[in-house]
Order: structure tokens, then C-alpha cells, then sequence
């Protein structure tokens, strides 16, 4: 049975697949993600789920997928050869491509199934009008003999109904889950730059109520358009047998209804997507101003606030009612249609019955079967509509899956034996991808030797951050290379070398958990309760940890500490860490000057420790990085002076000016 709904869910994925096909131009080809999305939707894939095979882990994204996008498959075939997709990146790799287009040995067993129901639940009328004419006419036996067979189809059709709702809520809810790993991960793995130009809110948005609607729809939908298509089916053929230009008549009626709902699905696809997008903006300005309540607060703006959300509130009630007014004239004439299909229906038989060329008994039935014939095309479009306006609004997803891994997380690179820490960048220039006319680092050339202590130093805006991120390969180059150990950095294992880097940003965020975990993030779960204590002593947060009434379990976010507080746990994140290269992103500007003198004598020793560190220091505080063995000197994304404290300050030029302004300003 479970086989045979399975069965039945992937046949209704061509269906889906047909939709969005049906609203492309004629020279537009369906993309393979589109295909693929709509495959991944499809219970079928989930047929190893629901047999017990385990499911994959969503990532890592497996190399085998090399950026390469899938060729396009054929429709019949799609649930099979992209249905592998849905379980994650280790199916990937063998991902087949092209496969058979018959669902398998299983097929003709299952395909009973449905076919079964539908028949079951067809006969009905024909059964039900013979019963009546039966008792009219004191046939005793064709009575009871009709009657318990009505019995049985009633038995048989409500316990296989049952079945059916039960195993489609199950995989429904399985879908949701599904739909949600695929997008979060196919999110999680795009470029940074990616982040730069997309909305949070956005993200959001799709995640939560795109998906929830997308797989009602597609587990709800498909199920009662399959259903009721077989019965309308099953209805016509009834009526041919009745009268055949009768039932011509009740098919002239269904084709006008369906035309209609044409125009109509049109309108509402084009109406599903608009809603679907003012949510997310109106989402995306919600997440906005309340993670930034302090300020809003602080600057009173809750009422500019508050317009800011209700004009995006104000678009989507627009739409609404205009979808609703659409929706009240579909519903007009589709009753008018529906009911004037049973006058016409009662007229035309009724006539014949009166020429005596049918009986009362083929009248009856032929009442019957027409309303069965409506109510199927009436339940076909509707659950059509339903599912255009989910398609509608659900192409932000399907182009959200469509979307490939960063291209970091694809290649295997090399993994050294061990990192020294050695760096060179050789004639490197960037440029945001956002800003392209923009240059922001311009032909640095420059190496780091393993085990020193680097400050970098400059103007606001000159390009320092930056240079981090490369070095971190957040962002690629736009010209020029970076070497680590003398490898290129692209090709070394991204995982791998920041397993071996320690990162403090400028802004310390913390996570919604407890301390302890905040330090430990990114280090194995095992890590021992002393090392994190450990860590946390050596940046100076082991007292005011201990000091909070449940120490190392204090909750915390980004709200619950001070500014310094957080600096401190994300020093301690990355000491724990234990780099060979240390990257401190103005790393101690939230704190106090004690704080700031102990935690620098901190990371000098640091490098005197048994393994050789490579300890980068972008800092504002000349103070804080006199003591570095070398001091780059930024301005306007090139570096300009470079040396030592002392041999800088001889130079006479941008250091020792700052070095200057920073001293009378103490004194
Ligand atoms: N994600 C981004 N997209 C586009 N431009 C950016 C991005 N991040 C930074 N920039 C621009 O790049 C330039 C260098 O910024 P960067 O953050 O590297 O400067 P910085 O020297 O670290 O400044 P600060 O000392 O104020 O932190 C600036 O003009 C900035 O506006």
C-alpha cells in the first residue's frame, strides 16, 4: 500500500513539473535546477526514508558535483534521475544524471492501486441507482446483493482514503523537513559575497513559510488532483456508456470551466509571487529594526519604524484583496456553471425520458455521474489553483536550490602535514564584487615570516579588514596570489586551514548558548572543561565568567554581555583553537586599558610557546603594537611604510604622524 502511494506521489511530480513548464515562454527550457527543485519536492525521493534506508547528512557538498550542472532530464524521468538530490550531498556523488523512465518492477503492481480506488468509487452511482430501481421494482435479491456490495465499496474506499491522508501527512511533514535542509544548506554554502547583496529577512521568509506552503501544497494538492482527475475520468466514461451526446454536453461545460480557470490560475501565480515577496520585505524590515531595538530605541524612531513595516503590510493587504475579489468572481462563475450543468442535465434527459428513449433508471444515473464529473473538475481546480499560486510562489526557492556551492567548498585542496605559518601576497588587487568599479587593495606585495608578530596599521577605510578576508579567502582576489607555506592559497583545503586559523572580527558576536560552548565553537565537542578555562584565563575572561551566577552555563547572546565582555570570550575562542596563524581584527578596542595591556602581553608569549605563530594585529592603538616585529602602514589600499616601531617613527611619514596625534592626545 505504501509502495502504491509512493507510486502515486511521484507520478504527480510530473504533474508539477508540467505546471511550471506550462508558464514558461516557448522558448524558454525549463532550467535543470527548476526541474531538479521540483524532483526534490517529490515524495517518491523520500521512498528510501520511509523504507528505512538512512538519510545523508545535507553536507559537506560533495567534490564529485565539480560546479558542474546536471544535463537536463527528460520530464518523465525526473523523478527518478533528480530525486537523489533530496538526500543530500553524499547521494550526489553518484548522482546518475539520465535515468530509466519506467518507475520499475513495482510499477504495474502498484499502479493498481489508484486505479482500483478510483474504480471502486466510480461505480457507486451506477450501484446506487440500481439499488434504488431495484427496491422500486420488488427485486428482493438485486436488492440485498446491491445494497452489501455499496457496503463494501464504502468500506473499501473510506479504509484506503484513511491510509492514503495518513502516509501523505507523514511524508508531507517529512518534505517540510527535507525542503528545509536543502535550502538552509544550499544558503550555507554560498560565497560571502553572496551575503553582501542578499536580505536576511529574505532567507527567513523562505525557510519558514515558503517551504511549509510549498509542501501542503504539494502533499495536499497533487494527492486530491490525481484523485479527482481518475474519477472525472471514470465519470466520463460512465456517461459515454449512458448517452454519448450527453455526456458530450457535461464535457463542453468542464472545458469551459477549465478555460476559465486558466485566465484565472494566471492571475493568481502573478498574485502568489507579489505576496510571497512583500512578506519577505516586510520580514526583512521586521528583523531589521528589532535586532537594531537599541537604536531605534535610542534615536525614537518606532514610529518611522512601524511606517516602514505597515507600507510593505499595506502592498500585501492590497494584493490580498484583489486576489480575494478574484477569487469571489471565480467561485460566481463556477457556480453558475456547475449548477446550470444539472438544469441542462435534468432538460435534455428529461426530454429523452419523455420520448421514452431512456429510462428513469439511466436518468438517475445520468444525474449522477454529471454532478460526480463536476464536483471532480470543480476539486481539479481548485486544488489547481492552489497549487499555480504555490508554484507562483515558490520560484524563489526553486531559484535558491538552482544555486551551486561556493566553489571553495567544491575543490579538494591540498592539506599540508603541518603549517608554519609563512605568508606572501604576490602583487594582489580586490575589489568588492559589488563595487567593481571600486578598487579597494591595489598591487600588494609583501611576505610574513613564520612566527612573527604582524600589526597593520591605517587610515579608517584604507583596506586593512580586507586584506584579512582574503587572507582568510572569504573573498578571492581579483588579481594576484596569495601563498601559505608556499602553496596558492586556492589551493590548499579551505576546511582545513581555517581549522588552523584563529579569528577575532571587529564586532564580537556570540551565539544564543551558553559560554562555554561560545568558546569552544569550532573546536571539538570533546574539548576538555580546563582547556576552555584555560583559554579564558589567558584572555583575561576567566574572572568575570566565574563571577555570573552559573559561570561557564550563562546563557549569553549578543545583548547579555559588554562590548569588552564579548571581546574577551572571542579571544578565548580563538586561543582555544590553538592556531598557527592568529588574526586579531582590532581585537581588543572594546576593552579597558588593564584588559588591553594584559591580554597583549597575552599574545606575544603566545608565539614563544612550543609551535611556531604567525600573529596578524590590525589596531587603531599605536600603543598596543609597538612591540610587533613588523608594521605595515595602509593608505588607501596599498601599504606605503613598513618596519619596525622605531625605524617608522624615523621615517617621518603616516606612522610617526599618528604616532604623534595619539601621544598629545594622552598627554
Ligand atoms: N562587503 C563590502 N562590500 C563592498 N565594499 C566594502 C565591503 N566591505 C568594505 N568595503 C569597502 O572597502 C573599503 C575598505 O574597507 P575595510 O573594512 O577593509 O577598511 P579598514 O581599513 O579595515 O577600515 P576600519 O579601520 O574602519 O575598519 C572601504 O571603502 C569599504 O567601504
Amino acid at each position: 500500500m505504501l509502495r502504491a502511494e509512493l507510486w502515486l506521489y511521484s507520478s504527480e511530480s510530473s504533474i508539477a513539473t508540467l505546471l511550471i513548464m506550462s508558464k514558461m515562454g516557448p522558448d524558454q527550457q525549463p532550467t535543470t535546477g527548476t526541474c531538479c527543485a521540483i524532483a526534490r519536492l517529490t515524495p517518491a525521493c523520500l521512498l528510501p526514508t520511509i523504507l528505512g534506508s538512512p538519510p545523508a547528512l545535507p553536507f559537506p557538498p560533495s567534490p564529485s558535483l565539480s560546479g558542474q550542472r546536471q544535463p537536463a532530464a527528460t520530464i518523465p524521468g525526473l523523478t527518478r534521475s533528480l530525486s537523489p538530490s533530496l538526500f543530500g550531498a553524499k547521494n550526489r556523488s553518484a548522482w546518475p544524471g539520465r535515468t530509466e523512465v519506467c518507475p520499475g518492477p513495482t510499477f504495474n503492481a502498484v499502479a493498481v492501486y489508484p486505479a482500483f480506488l478510483s474504480l471502486s468509487e466510480i461505480t457507486m452511482p451506477s450501484i446506487l441507482a440500481t439499488s434504488i430501481f431495484s427496491a422500486q421494482s420488488g427485486e428482493t435479491v438485486a436488492f440485498s446483493r446491491n445494497a452489501l456490495f455499496l457496503l463494501l465499496l464504502c468500506l473499501t474506499s473510506g479504509i484506503c482514503s484513511g491510509v492514503r491522508s495518513g502516509c501523505f501527512e507523514i511524508l508531507n511533514v517529512t518534505l517540510v523537513k527535507r525542503l528545509r535542509e536543502n535550502l538552509y544548506t544550499t544558503i550555507l554554502f554560498q560565497d560571502i559575497s553572496y551575503f553582501d547583496k542578499e536580505r536576511v529577512g529574505a532567507f527567513t521568509s523562505r525557510l519558514a513559510a515558503d517551504c511549509q506552503r510549498l509542501s501542503r501544497v504539494i502533499g495536499n494538492d497533487l494527492q486530491l488532483i490525481s484523485r479527482n482527475t481518475c474519477q472525472g475520468t471514470g465519470a466520463i466514461i460512465n456517461l459515454m456508456a449512458l448517452s454519448w451526446p450527453l455526456a458530450l454536453s457535461a464535457l463542453v461545460m468542464c472545458c469551459i470551466l477549465s478555460a476559465i480557470f486558466l485566465v484565472y490560475g494566471r492571475y493568481q501565480r502573478q498574485a502568489a509571487k507579489l505576496i510571497q515577496d512583500f512578506t519577505a520585505y516586510a520580514n526583512d524590515v521586521a528583523q531589521e529594526t528589532l535586532s537594531s531595538i537599541r537604536i531605534v530605541r535610542a534615536y525614537g524612531t518606532e514610529e518611522k519604524e512601524f511606517g516602514r513595516y505597515n507600507q510593505w503590510l499595506e502592498s500585501l493587504a492590497f494584493i490580498n484583496v484583489r486576489e480575494s475579489v478574484a477569487s469571489g468572481f471565480w467561485n460566481l462563475i463556477f457556480n453558475t456553471l456547475y449548477r446550470s450543468t444539472q438544469i441542462l442535465a435534468v432538460l435534455l434527459v428529461g426530454m429523452s425520458v419523455l420520448r421514452r428513449h431512456v429510462t428513469v433508471e439511466q436518468l438517475t444515473k445520468y444525474v449522477l455521474y454529471c454532478e460526480w464529473l463536476i464536483y471532480a473538475t470543480w476539486r481539479v481546480t481548485n486544488s489547481l489553483t492552489s497549487l499555480l499560486q504555490s508554484i507562483g510562489a515558490s520560484e524563489q526557492i526553486f531559484q535558491l536550490m538552482n544555486l551551486l556551492p561556493s566553489d571553495q567548498f567544491l575543490a579538494k585542496g591540498v592539506k599540508l602535514q603541518r603549517l608554519v605559518g609563512h605568508i606572501q601576497f604576490a602583487n594582489i588587487s580586490f575589489h568588492y564584487p559589488s563595487r567593481s568599479m571600486m578598487p579597494v587593495l591595489e598591487h600588494l606585495n609583501f611576505s610574513i615570516e613564520a612566527n612573527q608578530v604582524i600589526a597593520i596599521v591605517g587610515l579608517s577605510g584604507s583596506g586593512k579588514s580586507t586584506l584579512l578576508n582574503l587572507l582568510l579567502r572569504l573573498y578571492e582576489p581579483s588579481s594576484g596570489q596569495i601563498y601559505i607555506d608556499g602553496f596558492p592559497l586556492k589551493d590548499l583545503d579551505i576546511r582545513w586551514l581555517r581549522q588552523h586559523i584563529g579569528y577575532v572580527a571587529q564586532e564580537s558576536h556570540l551565539f544564543h548558548m551558553d559560554i562555554k560552548s561560545n568558546i569552544q565553537y569550532g573546536c571539538p565537542t570533546n574539548t576538555k572543561q580546563e582547556d576552555i578555562e584555560w583559554a579564558a584565563k589567558k584572555a583575561y575572561a576567566h574572572d568575570f565568567i566565574s563571577s555570573l551566577p552559573n559561570g561557564y552555563e550563562t546563557l549569553v547572546d549578543d545583548n547579555a554581555l559588554s562590548g569588552g565582555q564579548k571581546q574577551r570570550i572571542a579571544i578565548a575562542r580563538a586561543i582555544l583553537r590553538d592556531p598557527a596563524i592568529m588574526i586579531l581584527d582590532e581585537a581588543t578596542s572594546a576593552l579597558d586599558s588593564e584588559s588591553e595591556h594584559y591580554i597583549k602581553e597575552v599574545l606575544y608569549a603566545l608565539k614563544d610557546e612550543s609551535k611556531t605563530r604567525t600573529i596578524i594585529i590590525i589596531a587603531h592603538k599605536l600603543s598596543t603594537i609597538k612591540a610587533a616585529d613588523k608594521i605595515f602602514v595602509m593608505d588607501d589600499g596599498r601599504i606605503i611604510e613598513m618596519g619596525d616601531h622605531e625605524e617608522l617613527l624615523l621615517k617621518d611619514g603616516l606612522y610617526a604622524k599618528l604616532n604623534k596625534i595619539q601621544a598629545d592626545i594622552l598627554t
